[in-house]
């Protein structure tokens, strides 16, 4: 057991490596995983835009503003019970240091899929994040701690007798996009984006590039140009225009 999980107390046996913890949860080592600080949802979006590839989650926004997480995803799918005996929360004992939890409850809004003790427990853990096609509650508990959640919405009734998890790390669907485990996930005040892991560094490059061009539009405004000239001398319409159909 690691001092960090000493010190939080939790249990041995618990991931606590980084990179052995990223191994575990996909097909990324850290070394492979480069996580740029800068790049937006918005620039990743018109990124895959670019490529005609799917990945922006509509419908689910960040819980408060001025969050901000890169990671790989460690998908959890939950099902609905008709009996007691569901609950929510049992993978989280597996998720890995670094990891953003991406919870599918199939965009269901009444009950719960994430509360205070589980915000604390993965806080303490260092799990990046939590994103839920669901809702969740206790986020008093998730403000105060600075533990970023991007959900469908907020409600207090618990999913307890009412979900159960019905698989971990595999492939979900998501407003028609595929997740697939150790995929790569951004979040910031715009939502979040999923990349598929083997073109997480083309959609970096591409993403730096309409930055830059973003940056050049403002800039030539700035110098005295129009809106119209400068968006029409620096290509902007085209950005995010499909040009390598795949
Ligand atoms: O029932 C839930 O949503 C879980 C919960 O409150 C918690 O983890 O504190
Ligand atoms: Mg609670």
């Amino acid at each position: 057991m690691s001092d960090t999980a000493a010190g939080s107390g939790l249990a041995a046996g618990h991931a606590t490596d980084r990179s052995a913890a990223l191994a575990a949860a996909g097909r990324l080592t850290d070394e492979a995983f480069e996580t740029p600080t800068e790049l937006s949802t918005a620039s990743i979006s018109d990124a895959l835009d670019s490529l005609g590839l799917p990945g922006s989650l509509h419908g689910i926004g960040a819980l408060r503003r001025g969050g901000r997480i890169v990671g790989p995803v460690f998908t959890v799918t939950y099902e609905p019970v008709d009996a007691t005996g569901g609950t929510v929360g049992d993978f989280l004992d597996d998720v890995p240091v670094g990891a953003v939890i991406l919870i599918d409850n199939a965009g269901r809004t009444d009950c719960t899929v994430w509360g205070g003790i589980m915000s604390e427990v993965a806080h303490d853990r260092g799990v990046a994040g939590t994103v839920i096609n669901g809702t969740c509650r206790d986020v008093a508990v998730a403000t105060a701690l600075g533990y970023p959640i991007w959900s469908v919405s907020r409600f207090m009734r618990t999913g307890k007798d009412r979900v159960r998890v019905a698989a971990v790390q595999t492939s979900v669907t998501i407003d028609q996009v595929v997740v697939r485990p150790g995929d790569i996930l951004v979040a910031d005040d715009d939502g979040a984006v999923v990349v598929p892991a083997a073109r997480w560094d083309e959609i970096v490059d591409i993403a730096r590039h309409i930055d830059r061009v973003e940056e050049a539009i403002v800039e030539t405004v700035r110098s005295g140009a129009t809106l119209a000239e400068a968006r029409a001398r620096h290509g902007y319409h085209a950005l995010q225009t499909r040009k390598d159909p795949s």
